[in-house]
């Protein structure tokens, strides 16, 4: 019952070159003559392709085929983590939904604060047109404060130190990317264990990131400790996950602010930063290069934008969010185009998310209102962003699916809704700039984007 394994010449090396210089097509020509699913033999392993009709077998069996496995199968993230603190995904999933996801109603007006005054920030006025070359570095930081005053709390965000911290500490990872896969010809768990090796000599390329974290969040922690102690009871707790985190250890045991307390803490914390910061910005900035080279969605847009800023004063709450549908089905739109090609597990999301099944002639246009469903007894509804199914992989699917996607897909449409408020956005070329590939992942360009103030 094995899927068909595609013919290949070269001993070894097998499907490796094709799959990794010529992706796209070379995928999609083993779909068409292999079918769904199909096997290729890349770095020196045997990998299958689940397409349109399988991929949700995948997605559903969560158990078997783990997300976390296959990322700690590539790539010593556990390793890097567990200096500080065991992970225990579902109990940070968990967290996430329940403390992250199902609270964004709360969260909303200081996620607003926060994109306001990052947008004041890093964008600025922008009275003469300014072009932006790497828009994802702009967003890193604006991205970053509102997330760090929900996982941390307020007064984190409004430290620059600490959301440089945040927004630079994936990077660091780099430094353990450069090694080439070539060991994973013989076995991929030799790769992986040279990647490792400098981590078991006690090297970890995020301790800095730990110091400075300890340096701001230690008198934090102490000070939460302090006030309630000195409210007992009356102490009410605050919605941040530094007082959701303290509660919990208090439930178990009595907390002593020591170096294993606080490496423990920054562990659980640095784990959701490499969840939500780079994923979310990442995200935001293909939604603006979709933007900026499509002057036909822009009136409509921007009309919706400016009708609920009127209503609402400029004051969004999260039913004010839930109004853009418009902007909600650009996303969506948004998410299918820059979508990775395929991940580990390896699910061929392309031929999903660009299936005729689903999407009919128009499959390869951007076309927003696709996601606009009008039922025969003349209601109309609209496929959500956050909504995970057949034709939407971005936030993975079935019971792991991302559980911070409500409150990322909230911050993404917070911050276009004030930035096309504020600003024309266009592309430099004036053309449809094509999104970065390396090997199977998608990157936004890095051609350059023009913002100019409406005013
Ligand atoms: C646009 C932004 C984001 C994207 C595209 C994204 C995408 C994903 C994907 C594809 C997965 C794997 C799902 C699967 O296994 O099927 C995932 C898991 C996860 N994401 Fe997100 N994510 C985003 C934002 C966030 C944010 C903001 C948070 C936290 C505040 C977060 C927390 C998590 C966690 C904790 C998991 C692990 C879930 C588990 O293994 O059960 N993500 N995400």
């Amino acid at each position: 019952n094995e899927p068909p394994l595609v013919p290949y010449r070269y001993p070894i090396i097998g499907h490796t070159y094709e799959y990794m210089f010529d992706t796209e097509d070379f995928l999609q020509k083993c779909r068409e003559q292999y079918g769904d699913p199909f096997s290729l033999y890349v770095l020196g392993s045997v990998k299958t392709f689940t397409g349109a009709e399988t991929s949700h077998e995948v997605l559903k069996n969560s158990d078997i085929f783990n997300f976390g496995e296959a990322v700690a199968r590539a790539f010593p993230f556990r390793d890097i983590i567990s200096r500080f603190k065991d992970l225990d995904i579902e109990y940070t999933a968990r967290v996430v939904h329940e403390h992250v996801s199902n609270k964004v109603n709360t969260y909303t007006p200081r996620m607003q604060k926060e994109l306001l005054s990052g947008i004041e920030q890093y964008f600025g006025d922008c009275k003469e047109p300014k072009v932006f070359r790497n828009i994802q570095n702009t967003l890193a930081p604006l991205i970053a404060k509102p997330v760090t005053n929900v996982i941390v709390c307020e007064e984190a965000a409004q430290i620059d130190e600490l959301l440089n911290s945040f927004t630079i500490v994936e990077r660091e990872f780099d430094k353990i990317m450069v090694i080439p896969p070539i060991l994973s010809f013989i076995h991929y768990s030799l790769h992986t264990n040279l990647i490792a090796l400098p981590l078991k000599f006690g090297w970890n390329p995020i301790t800095k990131h730990r110091d400075i974290f300890v340096k701001h969040c230690k008198p934090m922690v102490e000070e939460r400790l302090r006030q309630r102690k000195e409210l007992g009871e009356k102490y009410v707790q605050k919605d941040d996950l530094l007082d959701f985190f303290i509660t919990d250890q208090l439930n178990k045991e009595d907390i002593v602010v020591d170096d294993k307390y606080m490496d423990e803490l920054f562990g659980q914390i640095i784990a959701i930063v490499f969840a939500s910061i780079s994923t979310t910005t990442k995200f935001l900035s293909f939604a603006l290069f979709d933007y900026g080279a499509r002057p036909e969605l822009w009136d409509e847009i921007y009309e919706e934008q400016l009708k609920i800023h009127n209503e609402t004063n400029g004051i969004l709450s999260l039913e004010d969010v839930h109004k853009m549908v418009k902007l909600d089905c650009f996303l969506r739109e948004s998410f299918r185009h820059s979508s990775d090609i395929d991940r580990e597990v390896l699910v061929y999301i392309k031929d999903s998310v660009f299936n005729d099944k689903f999407f009919g002639e128009t499959a390869n246009e951007f076309q927003p209102k696709r996601h606009i469903i009008l039922h025969a007894n003349g209601k109309i509804v609209h496929s959500q962003a956050t909504k995970v199914d057949r034709s939407n992989l971005t936030f993975g699917g079935g019971k792991r699916a991302c559980p911070g996607r409500f409150f990322a897909v909230n911050e993404i449409k917070m911050c276009l809704h004030k930035l096309i408020l504020r600003y024309k956005i266009r592309t430099e070329s004036g053309k449809i700039d094509p999104l970065k590939r390396l090997a199977t992942h998608s990157f936004p360009p890095t051609t350059g984007l023009i913002l100019e103030n409406r005013n």
